[in-house]
């Protein structure tokens, strides 16, 4: 049976971002309906995973123990609603480190998709920044824009083609779950 994966940016899709970076569990505040959403797609029997850029380590705005937490938090509120939350990725480089994780390189994508072996083609990404459409983009997989976070500036960017645009994570809880 095909595994039904559905990839999520964090920041500004999951919860509020912030221009000063999300540097606490404090500061870490879902967006209105996500865990709602992440929870009722995994009780339709999908896989959610996450895959996020957090520069904000090798910058030291916060440790691993901290982004640990906010994971735990996340994992805990979707729990709480029946869901649960699969493998969460993240690329804690800096710009300048050349890593192959960081976004809009795919190499996150990639080992979401070798975890639970499944292709990446035509694979829902979500995110809300041009480097999440891209990454997805560059392994074929289905670049999905929300208009929560950075999204409503992303839009006035050229985004690659195909894109599928949504309001927010609900709506595309509604989509995959009701068509
Ligand atoms: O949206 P995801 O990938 O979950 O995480 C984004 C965060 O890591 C931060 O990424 C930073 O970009 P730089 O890493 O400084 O280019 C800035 O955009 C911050 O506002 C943002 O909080
Ligand atoms: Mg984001
Ligand atoms: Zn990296």
């Amino acid at each position: 049976m095909l595994l039904k994966l559905l990839i999520l940016d964090r920041d500004g899709v999951i919860n509020y971002d912030s221009d000063a970076y999300i540097k606490s569990v404090e500061e870490w505040i879902p967006l209105p309906g996500s865990i709602e959403a992440i929870a009722q797609l995994s009780k339709a029997g999908w896989t959610v995973a996450v895959a996020t850029n957090q520069s904000g380590i090798a910058r030291g705005y916060y440790d691993l123990a901290t982004l640990d937490a906010m994971h735990e938090r996340l994992r805990s509120l979707v729990a709480e609603q029946g869901g649960e939350v699969g493998l969460i990725v993240y690329c804690p480089h800096g710009p300048d480190e050349g890593c192959d994780c960081r976004k809009p390189k795919p190499g996150m994508l990639q080992s979401i998709a070798a975890h639970y072996n499944v292709s990446l083609t035509n694979l829902w990404f979500v995110g809300d920044s041009l480097g999440d459409l891209e990454a997805a983009k560059a392994v074929d997989s289905q670049p999905v824009l929300v208009k929560t976070g950075k999204g409503e500036k992303t839009l006035g960017k050229t985004l690659p083609v195909g894109t599928l645009i949504f309001d927010d994570l609900a709506a595309i809880a509604a989509e995959l779950i009701h068509n």
